[in-house]
């Protein structure tokens, strides 16, 4: 594929837009909250839900009734105008791009709440193109209302072609933020036999082989989403941009909303989406860091001042490698810290 000179990458893609990032603004993004912003009664709560999560974003693709859809728009560009989000992110997940509503949603967002808004997401991405079409646009609006800083773009990983152009979409543009698993659409364009939002399934497991006396076999159910999560995370951490888990769909089942989002963090994903209020607290204890892990990365950190050499801690050895995962607990916990006292208090900040 032909690609960009390295100069030409970083160049603003229209007259007067603003020059895109070089690196990512520093952002705590542990949970992105879906607001569906054309019910009233739930944009009037945004102002008091705004400062308890780290992202609000107003959702106007699936989930919205298609007789809703002009009344979603209104209604998250009037909650933008209302409310002070201060440190909380303002996000929008536009419809696709090939639906009826994509070109009137991004002009009527960038008209009005423009210079508020710090990211787009857009659902359904297959490969670097449709990057490059927001891309643009997104340039001549900010051009067109003279904004300061560049807008982001998130992609949604949810077809199977967009998993197989999964490292050219991470590297299509400085404007990417990052990217999103999202587990209900993938598993339609994948023809899974599934109903479900994210998370496991009893019958996708391995069993072991029987055995002379008939003993009931082992079974261990596996993990749906491994593959995808794991291919995910590599092509955004070489691209130097953000993994996260999207929904899981099952609101009363506490317990598997958490492993799903532990799998998640653990595996290098910044956050995961958050569909109900019951799913910020699960979210804020996944990808904060455990106070424990953080006072053992703090004591790598200060046993190897310069992160080099080899010593041991509690009978492990650690060296230059485990210094970097310590560092990278240590920075987070920092920008936690800095969000949620009570937090700070447990890890010593
Ligand atoms: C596969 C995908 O694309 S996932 C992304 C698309 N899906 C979404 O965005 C869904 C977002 N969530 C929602 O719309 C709602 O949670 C629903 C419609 C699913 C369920 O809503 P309800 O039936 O009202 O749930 P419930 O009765 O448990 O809500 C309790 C309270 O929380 C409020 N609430 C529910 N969800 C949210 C939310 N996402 N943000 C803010 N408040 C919410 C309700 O308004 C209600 O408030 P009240 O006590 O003042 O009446
Ligand atoms: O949009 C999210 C999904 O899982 O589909
Ligand atoms: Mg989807």
């Amino acid at each position: 594929m032909t690609t960009k000179t390295p100069r030409q990458f970083f160049r603003p893609l229209a007259i007067g837009a603003p020059e895109p990032f070089r690196e990512l603004p520093l952002r705590l993004e542990r949970m992105i909250h879906f607001v569906p912003p054309h019910l009233e009664k739930v944009r009037a709560k945004v102002g008091d839900l705004a400062p308890t999560v780290d992202i609000v974003l107003g959702n106007l693709e699936d989930a919205i009734p298609v007789e809703a859809k002009q009344a979603a728009r209104d209604g998250f560009i009037a909650m933008g105008q209302a409310v002070d989000f201060g440190k909380t992110g303002l996000w929008t997940r536009v419809n696709a791009l090939n639906s009826p509503w994509f070109l009137d949603d991004i002009t009527a967002i960038m008209g009005q709440i423009g210079g508020k808004l710090d990211v787009v997401m857009v659902p359904k991405v297959e490969g670097p193109w449709d990057i490059h079409y927001v891309d643009q646009l997104l340039a001549q609006f900010e051009a067109k209302y003279c904004l300061p800083k560049p807008i982001l773009i998130h992609a949604i990983l949810e077809t199977a072609e967009g998993v197989k152009n999964v490292e050219t979409i991470a590297t299509a543009s400085p404007r990417m933020h990052g990217m999103s698993l999202g587990p209900a659409d993938l598993a339609a364009s994948r023809a899974m036999k599934t109903t479900r939002v994210g998370g496991g399934h009893p019958e996708y497991k391995v069993i072991a082989d029987p055995t002379s006396d008939g003993a009931p076999r082992a079974v261990a159910q596996q993990d749906l989403w491994h593959y995808t999560l794991a291919k995910m995370v590599d092509a955004c951490a070489a691209a130097g941009i953000k993994p996260f888990y999207g929904p899981f769909g099952d609101f009363a089942d506490e317990a598997a909303c958490e492993a799903q989002f532990r799998n998640a963090f653990l595996l290098g994903c910044a956050g995961a989406w958050t569909l109900h209020p019951s799913q910020i607290a699960i979210a804020k204890r996944v990808f904060s860091p455990d106070p424990a892990e953080v006072a053992f990365a703090k004591r790598i950190l200060e046993a190897m001042p310069d992160g080099s050499g080899a010593v041991m801690i509690d009978g492990k050895m650690q060296d230059d490698a485990t210094w970097k995962q310590a560092k990278i607990i240590v920075d987070l916990a920092r920008q936690v810290a800095a969000r949620d006292p009570q937090l700070a208090a447990h890890y010593g900040m």
